[in-house]
């Protein structure tokens, strides 16, 4: 087996998966920087979201590897990888999935509540990061009595507040108005590198995927101009990264 450089925190190599007959990749294989912003792009069904969800844990590729700190994720357990998921990554979707229960403040602070973080001090940063988000004033009100785009911005202060080692968003902007979807991503962009988060971002909007440092074009589950060889064997790039033997 080998394992990923060192300067990448996430790698993977061969990734194969099938939704049921639907092939969705079909040998990708990449590496993440650390600190660094990735735009995954392509047009629907391209696979980014299949990619993101490999990559994060969220799904087991049917093949290939997945690599977190020079760690292997593929060979973890369901439950250990719910855990990684909870302590190291954050996931904002194209819909903002908040809990209609709880306050928008509430919602914001849940990862850190489900971390073990004190009350106070989850509310405080919750707090800090919807004022950053301009949904300040919201914070006190139940996911349906707001809209859209509120609620979308809540979800990215959720993601953000938990400062994740990886964060991953899959076209977060979508439900946004152009302006306002721009203006989203740059705070989380600008956010991402203050706090040095890495972002792993799939997007088929050429604007946002300027805002990264990289970027990654899929079609029908491959990369492009990066062509996977035989059983999804890696690329030129990806074999050059590999440093080490295990
Ligand atoms: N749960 C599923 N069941 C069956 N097929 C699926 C499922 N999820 C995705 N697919 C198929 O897998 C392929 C890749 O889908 P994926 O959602 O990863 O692409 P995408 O680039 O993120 O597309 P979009 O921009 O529309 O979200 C597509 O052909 C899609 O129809």
């Amino acid at each position: 087996m080998v394992a990923p450089p060192d300067n990448d925190v996430l790698w993977a190599r061969g990734l194969h998966h099938t939704h049921g007959s639907t092939p969705a990749l079909t040998g990708v294989s990449l590496g993440v920087r650390d600190g660094e912003i990735l735009a995954v792009t392509g047009p629907r069904g391209s696979g980014k979201t299949t990619l993101l969800k490999c990559l994060s844990g969220q799904l087991a590729p049917t093949e290939g590897e997945v690599w977190f700190n020079s760690s292997p994720v593929h060979t973890l357990s369901s439950p250990s990888r719910e855990r990684l998921r909870l302590d190291r990554f954050g996931w904002i979707d194209t819909e903002p999935h908040l809990v209609p229960e709880l306050t928008a403040w509430e919602n914001a602070a849940l990862p850190l509540l489900l971390r073990g973080t004190g009350h106070r001090a989850a509310k405080h940063t919750a707090m800090e990061w919807l004022d950053r988000l301009d949904v300040g004033m919201c914070a006190r009100r139940r996911p349906a009595r707001l809209d859209q785009s509120e609620r979308q911005r809540i979800a990215v202060a959720r993601a953000l507040a938990a400062e994740p080692q990886v964060l991953f968003a899959d076209d977060p902007t979508a439900p946004l108005h152009r302006a306002d979807g721009a203006q989203v991503l740059r705070t989380l962009t600008t956010a991402a590198r203050s706090h040095h988060i890495t972002v792993v971002l799939a997007t088929d909007d050429p604007e946002a995927a300027a805002l990264a440092d990289r970027s990654l074009a899929l079609l029908d589950g491959r990369r492009t101009g990066a062509p996977a060889g035989p059983n999804g064997s890696p690329d030129a790039e990806s074999r050059a990264a590999c440093s080490l033997s295990v």
